[in-house]
């Protein structure tokens, strides 16, 4: 009889210790995890940490516990390698890239990428699929330059983009960019002056600031300069048009009746714009010439009232409308 009542009052025991070890780390799994993490912040001496900081712990910690996966492992060695003996045929190389946001109104940091190894083969296109919030737009800014990484780093065509951006000026960046694209010299300087110019970062000493005095408009356009600086293919597919912008009175007859006459330069003419008595219209360069276009406006001008007129090169402007308007309508589709 002694003996069942000591088992029963070691059995109690047992299950006391056991049911507030559950109900004060949850599951098995994530108990350890925080038990050895609560461990290792006592031991560090931690104690007067906030909780903030903790759940910041916790999430790095139960990354560093999570296996990775066998092609990741892989990924991470193809780096190292990568990194001990350079090879030109990889353009990109991320290098344990890692961003962590700082918590706002009371919220934890944020881990946005989590020490990401990868290399991108020259030429090849590289797609990064992830549910949102998975880190795609803040890797694309790291690479980018516009968020700095909070460790680790990228090569690009060998160049560290630690060493770049915030302290570099506009003009430097496109000077970079060119180089990685192969211009030099007096072309380098032509397509540096023609970017800024397109994205009107041209005058009042701006392509001499450094970037980190730009603002956020600003820093955009320059990252619209440096897509298209050296390698025009985006514009020349989708830019290789005259602009023809034409002003008459705000009423739908006279807007029709330019509509139609600018369809008379080149069946293949579009419009982009009709707004308050102004149209903006598209024609293919290789089917209409200037001098068509003079003689059919001075004809124009004195059959009707043309208050303003003007004839252009597509501008960036122009090509990124239209890139935006198609993606517009093959998402409808
Ligand atoms: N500036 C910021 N400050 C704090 N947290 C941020 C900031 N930018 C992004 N985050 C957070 O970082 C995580 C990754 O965001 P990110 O925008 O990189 O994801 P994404 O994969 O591009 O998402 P989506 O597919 O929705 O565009 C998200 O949880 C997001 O809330």
């Amino acid at each position: 009889m002694a003996s069942v009542l000591t088992i029963m009052i070691l059995e109690w025991i047992l299950f006391l210790l056991l049911s507030f070890y559950l109900d004060h780390f949850g599951s098995f799994q994530s108990g350890i995890r925080k038990a050895v993490l609560l461990l290792h912040s006592r031991r560090a001496g931690n104690r007067s940490q906030s909780a903030q900081q903790q759940t910041t712990q916790i999430q790095e910690f139960e990354a560093s516990v999570e296996m990775e996966r066998t092609d990741v492992i892989k990924e991470r060695e193809m780096v190292g390698q990568l990194l001990q003996e350079p090879n030109s045929s990889y353009s990109v190389i991320c290098d344990n890239l890692k961003k962590v946001y700082p918590g706002k109104d009371g919220n934890s940091k944020k881990i946005a990428v989590r020490e990401l190894s990868l290399s991108m083969a020259r030429g090849q296109c590289f797609g990064v699929l992830g549910p949102n919030g998975a880190g795609k737009t803040t890797l694309i800014n790291m690479l980018t330059g516009f968020t700095k990484p909070t460790s680790g780093t990228a090569y690009i065509e060998g160049m560290d983009i630690s060493l770049l951006w915030e302290n570099l000026t506009g003009r430097e960046h496109l000077m970079f960019y060119g180089r990685l694209k192969k211009l030099k010299g007096a072309k380098l300087a032509q397509a540096i002056e023609q970017s800024l110019k397109s994205v009107r970062l041209f005058d009042g000493g701006v392509p001499d600031k450094l970037v980190q005095k730009y603002s956020g408009g600003m820093k955009r356009r320059l990252s619209v300069a440096i897509s298209l600086i050296g390698d025009p293919k985006l514009k020349t597919k989708y830019g290789g048009s005259y602009v023809l912008t034409i002003t008459t009175m705000a009423a739908e007859e006279a807007e029709e009746e330019v509509a139609k006459l600018v369809r008379s330069i080149s069946p293949a003419v579009s419009r982009v714009y009709r707004i308050s008595g102004t149209q903006r219209f598209e024609m293919p360069k290789q089917e209409v010439s200037i001098s068509a276009v003079f003689h059919v406006m001075e004809d124009a001008k004195s059959r009707m009232t043309i208050l303003a007129w003007g004839l252009s090169d597509t501008t960036l402007e122009d090509v990124f409308i239209r890139v935006a308007k198609e993606n517009e309508a093959s998402s409808v589709i």
